[in-house]
């Protein structure tokens, strides 16, 4: 593999830079240095530019581009409008099952890409030069590169910072094989530019992006063949997820060559490719290549300011996201972290506040979520179910076919896994079916507050101030009170000296606090 620095700049172009109030000006306020120097204009530049300069600090960010970055342009916000519309037509399709017949469904690749560059355009101003300036942050187009400890170069011009932040994210990795680069193969950068369906795609990858736009395509009408060189799709997943995901694939049409290598290309007259592999080949119209990123990080002078990166060019970071120089922090894409929006996001706020206001606040790395935004999505995080054993843990699986509301939806291909520790409490779960992201976020929460998912009948105590029964039965009517003594409790009984006790059958403690409105609370127990 080699990397890939390709500008992804493309007609989508929102003209960012042509505005009349466009700075070019870079001398810092108060004449000597900026406070924060943000290099790159993405999801972590535009965070933690935001961030600093909301604390007073002053901030000059500088991009190459556009701003708004991958997310935007390339990324999260393209491929979900184009998987919005993919499951829109298999739904349509599907809905037979449950009775509603809709004859035909007609798919405009036309009008599908539209609905792709309007979602674009709607967000872009959010992440707009102006909307930066309006926070208080200088910003220019330009490429930035660092010349010194504390110093870089824009375009010829040496800019002195007190702090930097790099976030120049991550390009698509390409593959080296004899004739793909002559196939002028797509890549998540330049698959937007797209005006017709290809009729055969082929995709190198069965990660992220080779399964949502492997079946994206699929879904608008392409035969799609995804080639995975793992044993599995997703190989990052747990083994169960992905065979559960394989197996919708192929229901739906999509080839999938698990453990596959594509040997060579070539070029077809027609303008096709020819794609062999060791066991036969392959004509298709267009090859989608999606083997993982590479950091941007060349010709960023991290030698010059003293930043250090690991074997694979990622920018080697504290958990406080400081880099080898004290003075220069990263965020996103380039560090070694997972390669989410969500992930820069909140990188970028920690990185920027200990950048500027000398905090110490360090990054979580153990609870974040990840969404493969299929259908049926795959979502998880934390200790993934089939390592849990080896770490003396527990997995609790919940078949989706006895889920009453996966019946109600005829989609019961699914299941979630919960990973538990021996008290009882998640620290990880592989869930996959219809909304997975979304019920992941509970659990997220849950992993990170302690909270135990083991259901039990459970005693719980009531608080010390509660003098007076008011009612007997919790709400539902699920669980009971009782004195210690024996004596139960019902509206209007006075309390003993000893808290009574809920016996619940559910381990709701919230409903259970909440029956108990006391008539006149007291801190002392009579
Ligand atoms: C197809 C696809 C789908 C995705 N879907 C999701 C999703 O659903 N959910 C999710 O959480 N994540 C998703 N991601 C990942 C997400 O897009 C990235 O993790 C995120 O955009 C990284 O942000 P960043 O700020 O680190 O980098 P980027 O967004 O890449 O920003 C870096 C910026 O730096 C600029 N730059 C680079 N070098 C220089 C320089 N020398 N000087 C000035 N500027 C420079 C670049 O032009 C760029 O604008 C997806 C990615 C792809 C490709
Ligand atoms: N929903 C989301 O959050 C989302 C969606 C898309 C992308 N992303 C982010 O973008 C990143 C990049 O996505 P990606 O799919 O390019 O990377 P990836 O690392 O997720 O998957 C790349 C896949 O390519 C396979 N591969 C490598 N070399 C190969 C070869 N020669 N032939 C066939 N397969 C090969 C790998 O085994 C791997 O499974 C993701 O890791 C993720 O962080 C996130």
């Amino acid at each position: 593999m080699t990397h890939s620095e390709h500008t992804p700049s493309g007609e989508l172009d929102a003209g960012q830079w042509s505005a009349p109030d466009a700075d070019h000006d870079m001398t810092p306020p108060d004449g000597n240095a900026w406070d924060l120097l943000i290099i790159g204009g993405g999801t972590a530049g535009l965070v933690a530019a935001k961030t600093a300069a909301g604390f007073g600090a002053s901030v000059l960010l500088v991009e190459r581009d556009r701003t708004g970055g991958d997310c935007l342009w390339t990324g999260c916000v393209p491929s979900k409008a184009l998987l919005a519309a993919a499951h829109a037509a298999a739904d349509a399709r599907a809905a037979a099952r449950l009775g509603v017949h809709i004859d035909s469904v007609r798919v405009d690749f036309a009008e599908v890409m539209e609905h792709v560059r309007l979602a674009i355009t709607t967000i872009e101003p959010e992440d707009a030069p102006a909307a930066l300036r309006a926070a208080g942050v200088r910003v220019v187009h330009g490429t930035a590169r660092l010349s010194g400890p504390d110093t870089a170069v824009v375009d010829g011009a040496t800019i002195t910072f007190r702090q930097a932040l790099l976030a120049t994210g991550s390009a698509p990795a390409v593959l080296d094989i004899p004739g793909l680069a002559d196939a002028d193969p797509l890549t998540s950068d330049s698959i937007w530019q797209l005006d017709h369906l290809p009729p055969r795609l082929l995709v190198l990858g069965g990660g992220s992006i080779g399964c949502e736009l492997g079946q994206a395509f699929a879904r608008l009408g392409s035969q799609v063949t995804i080639v995975e060189s793992a044993p599995t799709l997703l190989p990052r997943e747990d083994p169960m997820a992905a065979t559960m995901l394989f197996a919708a694939f192929a229901e739906e049409g999509i080839a999938v060559g698990n453990g596959g290598k594509v040997a060579s290309v070539s070029r077809d007259e027609d303008g096709r490719s020819t794609v062999s592999f060791s066991n036969g080949t392959l004509r298709v119209d267009a090859i989608l290549v999606a083997v993982g990123r590479r950091p941007r990080t060349r010709d960023l002078g991290l030698e010059r300011a003293g930043v250090d990166t690991d074997e694979r060019g990622y920018v080697v970071v504290s958990d406080r996201l400081q880099t080898s120089n004290p003075r220069i922090w990263a965020a996103g894409d380039l560090t070694g972290h997972p390669q989410f929006t969500h992930t820069a996001g909140v990188h970028a706020s920690t990185a920027a506040s200990n950048a500027v206001l000398g905090l110490r606040r360090t990054v979580d790395t153990a609870t974040i979520p990840r969404v493969t935004f299929t259908q049926p999505e795959v979502a998880a995080f934390g200790v993934s179910p089939h390592q849990a054993a080896a770490a003396g843990l527990t997995v609790r699986d919940i078949h989706h076919d006895h889920v009453d509301r996966a019946i109600a939806d005829d989609s019961t291909r699914g299941i979630t896994r919960l990973v538990l520790d021996r008290k009882g409490r998640v620290v990880g779960a592989s869930i996959v079916g219809p909304r997975a992201g979304e019920s992941l976020a509970e659990l997220v929460l849950a992993a990170r507050h302690g909270l135990r998912a083991r259901p039990r009948r459970r005693d719980a105590r009531l608080p010390h101030l509660r003098r007076r029964c008011l009612e007997g039965r919790d709400r539902r009517g699920a669980g009971r009170f009782d004195q210690p003594d024996g004596r139960p409790c019902h509206p209007g009984a006075r309390l003993g000296p000893a808290p009574p006790r809920l016996t619940l059958n559910t381990d709701d403690r919230l409903t259970t606090v909440k029956c108990w409105t006391a008539s006149r609370p007291s801190s002392r127990p009579r």
